[in-house]
């Protein structure tokens, strides 16, 4: 079977606090807390499972948290090959403030690797190429990793003409886009910070992934928080905005798009599906508290009401 690979380089646990307001240089009382496994590529491997995927996970990890991690791993049935590390997986503070609705993350560097990791760690994903469809590489780098380890990742996948995923953000992502991956989900913060400028009508937006698409990216989606997202192929560019929904956390609400986006790939859906049933996916996860993320039948019942343009 085809299957979808999943990289977390930099896994961990998410830790998603509640409270009325945040105020900084105060002592702050939570009204809640919890904790979820995450990590970007762990979440992708989540959403494709509850939605009748067989993703591999592969990644690293280490200590305690780790062997908790790779046990709701199991717990989920999502086949898994992550590297050992010293050290834990870091903990990311989600603070989540009820009266604005505003989410602030926390997030830690992550822990150490070294030179063996990494090589450990190519091993793998070479094997793992052998029987993979579609790659996507997800979040951050751990401390020892160099800036352009996803540039390396993207070629090797790019020689078994495996199709790949990068969703990644700042100087990871300025040199991944370097090596032309097949898509990337930037939202509009990252876009703006690898491009170096503004982003702010329509046009801009519009031109910026046009622009990506003629330079050699095949999907370029934009994600645009609870406005919605723009998918930009070849010379097309499609908007697609969600319904209203009651937001709880939309925390991996883009990795549950990423999760949409592989499938679509997988399972050969026009543009038009890709974006109608992504955006629901990530709405869907944006109206579920924690880093919890939405089922099939939550996005489908979305889906129906995601209205789509074109440019
Ligand atoms: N507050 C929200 N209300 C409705 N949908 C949301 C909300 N936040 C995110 N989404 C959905 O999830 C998708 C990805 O969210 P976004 O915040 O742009 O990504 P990221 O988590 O990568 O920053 C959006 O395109 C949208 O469909
Ligand atoms: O690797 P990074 O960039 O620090 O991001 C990791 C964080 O992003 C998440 O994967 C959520 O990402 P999204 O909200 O973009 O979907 C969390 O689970 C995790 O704490």
């Amino acid at each position: 079977m085809a299957r979808i690979v999943t990289v977390t380089l930099n896994p961990a646990i998410d830790k998603t606090i509640r409270l009325p307001r945040f105020t900084p240089g105060r002592v702050n009382r939570i009204t809640d807390v919890r904790s979820d496994p995450g990590g970007k590529g762990i979440n992708v491997a989540r959403a494709l499972k509850q939605w009748g995927e067989k993703p591999l996970a592969l990644g690293w990890v280490g200590g305690h948290l780790g062997k908790a991690l790779i046990e709701e791993l199991d717990h989920w049935g999502i086949d898994h090959r992550f590297v050992a590390v010293e050290g834990e997986p870091r903990t990311n503070l989600k603070i989540m403030e009820q009266e604005t609705g505003r989410v602030t993350d926390v997030n830690e560097p992550g822990f150490q690797v070294q030179d063996q990791h990494m090589k450990s760690l190519l091993e793998t994903y070479e094997a793992a190429l052998a029987e993979a469809e579609v790659v996507v590489l997800a979040g951050s780098l751990p401390p020892g990793v160099p800036s352009d380890f996803y540039g390396t990742l993207i070629l090797r996948a790019k020689q078994r003409r495996t199709h790949v995923f990068l969703d990644a953000d700042g100087v990871p992502l300025k040199e991944g886009i370097k090596r032309f991956p097949h898509v990337i989900k930037p939202n509009l913060a990252e876009l703006e910070q690898v491009l170096g400028r503004r982003l702010p009508e329509e046009d801009d937006r519009i031109k910026a992934g046009v622009d990506l698409c003629r330079e050699g990216i095949g999907l370029v989606t934009l994600s645009l928080g609870e406005e919605g997202a723009w998918f930009f192929a070849g010379e097309r560019g499609i908007r697609a905005i969600p319904p209203a929904i009651s937001v709880a956390s939309p925390v991996g609400a883009g990795d549950t798009m990423v999760a949409a986006l592989a499938m679509g790939k997988v399972r050969g859906w026009s543009l038009e599906e890709t974006a109608r049933f992504s955006v629901a996916a990530g709405s869907a996860t944006a109206s579920k508290a924690g880093t919890q993320l939405g089922t099939w039948e939550e996005a489908q019942s979305l889906s129906e009401r995601v209205q789509l343009s074109s440019c």
